[in-house]
This record gives C-alpha cells, structure tokens and sequence, in this order.
C-alpha cells in the first residue's frame, strides 16, 4: 500500500504552459518529493514564473497536467515584489492578518489568539513595534519580511516562492533564508525561483534548471553543472516566442 509519505508534493506530466496559445515552458515532467526544498534556476525568459503561476491556478496548461497532493488551498504563493504590494492603504499589522484570511473570512473581526499568532509571526521575522506602520512608509527588506510573516500565517504545505531575496540587502537575506529553512525542518515542500546560483548550492539539495524546457531535475550539484547551465543558456537564447504549441515529445530520461 503506498504511504502517505510516497505521494509526491507535486506531479508533473509533460506539462507545457504558454500564453495565448504561444508557449512559454515545454514538457515538463517530474515528481517533487514531500517535504522538497527545490530551487527553480534559469535565464531570464526561462519561464519559472510561468510555472508558478501555472501551480497557483492563475494560468491553464496548454498540454499536460500536474497533480498538488494538498490541492489548490495547499499552496501559499509569494509572488515577486512590485509597486502595487505598497500602494495599499493598509497598515503592517492588517496585512501580515490578511494570512489568517481563511481562518476569519473577508469581514472576520481577529479573536485574541489570532491577534497574537499575527504578533508572534511580525517578531519572527523581526518586525515587532512596525504593527502600525503603513506599508507604503517600509523598506523593500522590511516589506519582505511582512510578506514572509503573512505567509507564515498561512500555514500552507507547499510553498511557491517567486524570486524571495531579489534586491534584499544580505542581513536580511540571511534572515530570511533561515525562515525558509525552517518552514523545510517543519516538513514543508518549497519551491523558490532564484538567481544567486552560491545561495541554492548553500542551501537547496534539489534544483530544477529551466530554459523553456526543462534541462536537469536532481540534486544540486548534479544539475548546477557548467555544462547544463551554458545548455540552458543556449536554449532561452534560441527559443522562438512567436512558436505556436510544440508538438515534439519529451526524450527519455528528460526531467
Ligand atoms: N502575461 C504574459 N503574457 C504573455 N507572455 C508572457 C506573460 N508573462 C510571461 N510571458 C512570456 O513567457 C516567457 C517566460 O516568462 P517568465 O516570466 O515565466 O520567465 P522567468 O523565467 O520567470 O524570467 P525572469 O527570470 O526574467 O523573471 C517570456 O517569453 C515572457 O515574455
């Protein structure tokens, strides 16, 4: 009988994403184990975001499936930071709550131990006495901490982490990486699209190397080869954007 623990997080099958019937990333299959810390790498254009959104249901497969053993309402995205994260009038303490938003609903008032689950999450990221600063007024650090405290909230399975430490100083990348690293010893499958290619082989075991198509899965160090990363580059370089659906077929052994 098959364990709870040897269902994958995630299944891919031959999974192709695009945009208006132009595709973006090709037959992508693969397993990610329960409880996985994997880093998603490649070029610019590789499409890793597209693939994160195709996880968070924002955007439908052109080809292919995959299967999230927790379902859609298992998986927290934190999606790049832009602009708009600022522009709400809404004060620190109120959006790190919005976490708990399946737990107290749109309109929900916050009972006191939820009030204090939202204080214990600002302090583990190192916000505490920011409650009522207004996020516009934070710095980009200090508002990826209060987006990494309002995921904390969240308390999801899978993790989809788009680009989490890009233009972060190192202290609070420091920090922010153990966080990560923790959610993974509490038995949390995270998937994290980066670029610091030292930050993953410090700390993520599994990499999946991504141009367009999928060019290793494994462990780290076997995928982050000189050799893998100067294909991947060849591959986004050359890759057609006005090409309609593909109609090749995985090779074998492909991830
Ligand atoms: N909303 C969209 N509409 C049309 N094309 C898109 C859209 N979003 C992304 N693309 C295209 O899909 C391809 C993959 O983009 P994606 O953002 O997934 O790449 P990425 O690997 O995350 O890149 P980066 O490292 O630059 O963030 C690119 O050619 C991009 O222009």
């Amino acid at each position: 009988m098959k364990r709870d623990t040897d269902v994958p997080a995630l299944h891919l099958e031959n999974l192709t994403l695009g945009y208006d019937r132009h595709p973006a990333v090709h037959h992508l299959s693969c397993d990610i184990a329960s409880g996985a810390l994997v880093a998603i790498v490649g070029p610019n254009g590789a499409g890793k975001s597209t693939l994160l959104k195709a996880l968070t249901g924002d955007l439908s497969p052109l080809q292919g499936t995959f299967r999230l053993k927790a379902g859609r309402e298992g998986v927290a995205y934190l999606p790049q930071q832009s602009e708009l994260d600022r522009s709400f009038p809404v004060c620190v303490f109120d959006m790190v709550a919005m976490g708990l938003w399946r737990d107290i609903g749109a309109f929900g008032g916050l009972r006191r131990d939820q009030a204090e689950r939202v204080h214990a999450a600002l302090a583990a990221v190192g916000l505490s006495g920011f409650e009522s600063r207004q996020i516009g007024a934070l710095s980009g650090g200090q508002l990826q901490r209060a987006r990494f405290a309002r995921m904390m909230l969240q308390d999801a399975p899978l993790l989809l982490l788009d680009e989490p430490f890009n233009a972060i100083d190192t202290r609070t990348i420091e920090d922010l990486v153990t966080i990560v690293l923790g959610w993974h010893a509490e038995g949390r499958t995270i998937l994290a699209v980066l670029h610091d290619l030292e930050l993953v082989r410090r700390h993520f075991p599994e990499c999946l190397l991504l141009a367009r198509e999928p060019v290793g899965f494994g462990p780290t160090a076997e995928v982050l080869t000189n050799e893998r990363l100067a294909i991947a580059r060849r591959l986004a370089s050359d890759f057609d954007d006005a090409a309609r659906v593909c109609q090749r077929q995985p090779e074998p052994g492909a991830a």
